[in-house]
């Protein structure tokens, strides 16, 4: 028979639970008995759900007060001691000053789960780094679940994941170095679950999805011997997972690595099935991951079975039916959409659904086809449907795409023509300061936008708060001597929402939440259908915004990548065809903007490096399509208009030159919580266009100091010619508050003076 399991469940609620529970607690608003409550019955909620669908399973393991990876940290007790935590003393409060920084302490760093807008905390690898056992979080967490009377399996990030997406950062030569210590630290966890009588332990290495060089290939087979020898034959059974992506060139490896079984990402990677199952050991189980954890499609139940059917012959017991990943990355209940039309709604499955979706094809396979007809019946409906809709596609938008050329891709004039009418046009100073667009997202701001939702205030009243909104920013920037100003963002409740409400072709959700990293989470719309900009969607806010300074007002836009890559995307055309559509519908708004007389026009591109595919084979398609449509977006404009684009909280240094093919005229990106690593990239690649590298980390709300950030710049300045260097945050200021913005702000400003200052004694003295 087969079984049916999920990789993990999202856990921050499907109202936002645990985002409000934690912001009370660190606001002090409540105490740390409070949020453990609140954890614990979000847990139990959720295995209750994977339960009550027909899991054999409940997953425990995949909860974290903040992150997954920094849990296994304090799991393992492999916290950074930089911070001068004893790891088995660690409090829920310590654990958060690791996540989120104090006065004294820098927080740990943020980066990308693989392709994926989820952030991780990056481990800190240095030679005293212990793995010697840390809180018992999850120990509790199995007892929890066990005395509820689940069945339990528990999951882990494996032992070479978690090195792999650490950072050396003093003392070692390679990250394997800690190989000995991070396999004894493994075991001694193992050897306490089997203790506890836990028969079945997840454990992820997506890590093999990428393309890893042989020393990290080679150390999975004695890594996961030593694990194996440990546990001696007895419980319990580790399942291998992979994911997001496919595996086929471990073939061999995962046939013959002592483990129970293996789970492979059948969506990602749908051609390594058949690689992979040939010569399938008969002991081994083979996890397969069917249902989409990336994406809110409903599963074409039919297809799947059909490609299940055959290899229940072969398995038989040891097929089981799986999320392609956790299903961490999509929101957690359809049924709380009220606003999405049935029509729409009968082609989506959220999490809760997509346990259903599992449990129908378990079913299914195990001779039970009739106790879940229903389910395919409905599936076969919403296929047939999404096939016929007349709201998907647009033969105007088509028409135009088919016809864009080469040329509409390029700015007339090259950088320097361009740069030079630029600086002639705006007279700014040296290292020019600015911010990346957004300000505080004040409770006020939201309340105003919730009542407006509710239609508890009307239209005008609504767009006359946000204007106050506005002036209140532009005044707070000339006071503190900003050179190119912002409006502040203060209409956009999310930055890729706010245009996805405003273009055909996309939905958006009521309650679709998704964790983005610790507390903070995302909507992200659906785009089912061509995508279509009706009119324009942000020209009367800068419009606006720039009558109130005499200072230059930026544009704010969110670029084409960034628009794909942050939506759930539609699965029936490639990827580039949708980000070539929203190119297009942003040309028109760039274009629109410059014809209001706004001269310089931001295209954010954050989400441009989560898009890289993680072959770097598939990496030449994916960049010459991302940076085409970012061109596309960028290039209606005369050579007056400066185009800005800004990235963060991703590692460039790999893909500098398409960055730099991207042309815009200013690019701000993020890099100081890696205390400027970027810049290492600079050594074999000049950067050609202007750049503000970010010289202070906004997800913390530590205020950076002038000396910190002058420290920062005069340490860009041995990269970046002067000529080309500007001064500004890592990113936007949308979840910070005001005080310590402002007092940021101020000290950004003068680090910007104290250099301009600099160089002219330096001129002097020449
Ligand atoms: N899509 C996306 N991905 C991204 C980023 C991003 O900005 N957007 N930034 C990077 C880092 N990630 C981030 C992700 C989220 C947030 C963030 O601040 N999210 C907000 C939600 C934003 C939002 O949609 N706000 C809505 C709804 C806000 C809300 O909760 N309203 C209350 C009512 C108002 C109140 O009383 O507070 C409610 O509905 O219950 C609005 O402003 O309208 C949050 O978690 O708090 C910040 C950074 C990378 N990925
Ligand atoms: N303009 C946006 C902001 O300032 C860019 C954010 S990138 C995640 O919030
Ligand atoms: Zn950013």
């Amino acid at each position: 028979m087969a079984l049916a399991h999920v990789l993990g469940f999202p856990r921050i609620g499907a109202h936002r639970e645990l985002k409000f529970a934690q912001e009370s607690f660190w606001k002090g608003a409540s105490d740390e008995a409070a949020l453990r409550a609140t954890g614990a019955t979000l847990r139990a909620r959720h295995w209750q759900a994977q339960a009550d669908a027909g899991l054999d399973f409940v997953t425990v393991g995949d909860f974290a007060w903040y992150d997954q990876v920094l849990g296994t940290l304090a799991l393992l007790g492999a916290i950074p001691s930089r911070f001068g935590f004893d790891p088995k003393q660690l409090s829920l409060a310590d654990y958060f000053i690791l996540a989120r920084g104090s006065k004294q302490h820098f927080a740990m760093e943020m980066t990308k789960w693989f392709d994926t807008n989820y952030h991780y905390l990056v481990p800190e690898w240095t030679a005293d780094v212990q793995f010697n056992g840390g809180v018992d979080w999850l120990h509790d967490e199995i007892a929890e679940a066990r005395a509820l009377g689940h069945k339990v399996k528990v999951a882990l990030v494996g032992p070479l994941t978690l090195l792999y997406q650490g950072k050396i950062k003093s003392g070692l030569g390679h990250k394997l170095d800690l190989l000995p210590k991070v396999v004894a630290g493994y075991q001694q966890l193992l050897q306490r679950l089997h203790a506890a009588g836990i028969e079945s332990v997840q454990i992820d290495e997506p890590i093999l999805a990428l393309e890893l060089d042989a020393a990290w290939r080679n150390a999975f087979a004695p890594v996961y011997a030593q694990l194996n020898a440990q546990l001696s034959g007895s419980a319990p059974a580790l399942l291998l997972t992979t994911y997001f992506g496919e595996v086929s060139e471990h073939a061999e490896l995962l046939r013959s690595l002592p483990v129970a079984g293996v789970h492979l990402d059948l969506v990602r990677g749908a051609d390594q099935l058949e690689q992979i199952v040939a010569g399938w050991p008969q002991d081994k189980v083979l996890s397969l991951g069917v249902v989409d954890g990336r994406n809110l499609w409903r599963t074409d139940l039919d297809q799947v079975l059909t490609k299940l059917k055959p290899l229940q012959a072969q398995l038989g017991d040891r097929l089981w039916v799986a999320s392609s990943c956790s299903l961490l990355h999509v929101p957690v209940d359809l049924a709380n959409e009220s606003k999405l039309d049935e029509e729409l709604k009968s082609w989506l499955a959220f999490a809760t659904q997509k346990l259903a979706e599992i449990v129908a094809l378990k079913l299914a396979l195990n001779g039970k086809a009739a106790e879940v007809e229903a389910q395919f019946v409905a599936s076969r409906a919403a296929q047939a449907s999404r096939r016929s809709s007349s709201r998907i596609h647009n033969p105007l938008v088509q028409k135009r795409l088919a016809a864009v050329t080469a040329a509409d891709a390029e700015r007339s004039a090259g950088f320097d023509a361009r740069i030079a009418k630029q600086q002639a046009k705006w007279q700014l100073p040296a290292f020019p300061t600015t911010t990346i667009g957004s300000f505080p997202q004040t409770a006020e701001i939201r309340q105003a936008r919730a009542a407006y939702k509710r239609g508890e205030i009307g239209h005008l009243d609504y767009l006359d708060k946000m204007r106050e909104e506005i002036r209140i920013v532009v005044e707070k920037q000339e006071q503190l001597g900003l050179d190119v100003l912002v409006h502040g963002e203060p209409e956009r409740n999310d930055m890729v929402e706010y245009f996805g409400e405003q273009l055909w072709g996309y939905a958006f959700t009521a309650n679709g939440w998704v964790q983005s990293y610790g507390s903070r989470c995302v909507k992200p719309p659906v785009i089912y259908g061509d995508v279509y900009r009706p009119e324009a969607m942000t020209v009367g806010w800068s419009q606006f915004a720039q009558t109130l300074t005499a200072k230059p007002m930026k544009g704010m836009l969110t670029g084409p990548v960034t628009m794909l890559q942050w939506s759930f995307v539609r699965d029936d055309q490639p990827r580039e065809t949708t980000a070539l559509q929203i190119a297009l519908a942003l040309r028109d708004e760039v274009c629109d903007l410059e014809k209001a007389n706004i001269g310089m026009i931001q295209i954010d591109e954050p989400a441009f490096r989560e898009g890289l595919p993680l072959k770097s084979r598939d990496w030449p398609h994916y960049l010459d399509w991302a940076v085409r449509a970012f061109k596309i977006s960028a290039a209606g404009v005369g050579d007056e208009t400066q185009i800005h684009t800004h990235m963060c909280y991703s590692e460039f240094n790999d893909i500098l030159p398409w960055i730099a093919a991207m042309d815009a005229d200013v690019i701000t990106i993020e890099t100081s919580r890696s205390d400027m690593e970027l810049l290492d990239g600079f050594g074999e690649f000049a950067y050609p266009n202007d750049i503000g590298p970010g010289v202070y980390d906004i997800h913390s709300p530590r205020v950076p100091q002038v000396d910190e950030m002058e420290r920062l710049l005069r340490k860009a300045r041995g990269v970046i010619p002067d000529a080309r260097l500007w001064v500004n945050p890592d990113c936007g200021l949308k979840t910070r508050g005001w005080p310590e913005t402002y007092e940021a702000l101020e000290n950004m400003v003068l680090a910007a003076k104290r250099l301009r200052q600099t160089v002219e004694q330096e001129r002097k003295a020449a």
